[in-house]
């Protein structure tokens, strides 16, 4: 078993869909992450400077998704999964991003990914 650091049901409103009509208005994003990270240091030192800091990463997720119009959400997943590796020394990551309001007849549709770092 491995150390993660998660994040679970960030609600993100954004710009995203195929069709015209989606273009012009704001339909939320729901994003689940797991990031590989050893906690061990952290939890040592008590130090934030060691942990990886989900406020930080929420943050970071947030402005990309608004920083621009997306047309599928793996589009978005794979952006955001690629953010994470790249930006916050995280060797791996599992990302689902959900589209709640896609499909009146189902809770919610989603897509799952699992990336790691190029060495
Ligand atoms: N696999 C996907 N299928 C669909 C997507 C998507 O992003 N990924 N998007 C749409 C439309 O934008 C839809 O959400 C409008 O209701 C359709 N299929």
């Amino acid at each position: 078993m491995s150390d993660s650091v998660l994040i679970e049901a960030l609600e993100i409103p954004a710009v995203i869909g195929i069709y015209e009509w989606e273009k012009s208005i704001q339909q939320p994003l729901v994003i689940d992450v797991e990031m590989a990270w050893d906690n061990h240091a952290a939890a040592t030192s008590g130090d934030i400077a060691d942990a990886l800091d989900y406020a930080a990463v929420c943050q970071a997720l947030e402005t990309a998704v608004q920083a621009q119009a997306w047309g599928l959400i793996e589009e978005v997943a794979e952006a955001l999964a690629a953010l994470i590796l790249n930006q916050f020394g995280v060797v791996a990551v599992r990302l689902r991003v959900a589209k709640p309001t896609a499909i009146k007849a189902a809770r919610t549709v989603a897509v799952l990914i699992e990336r790691k770092r190029s060495a």
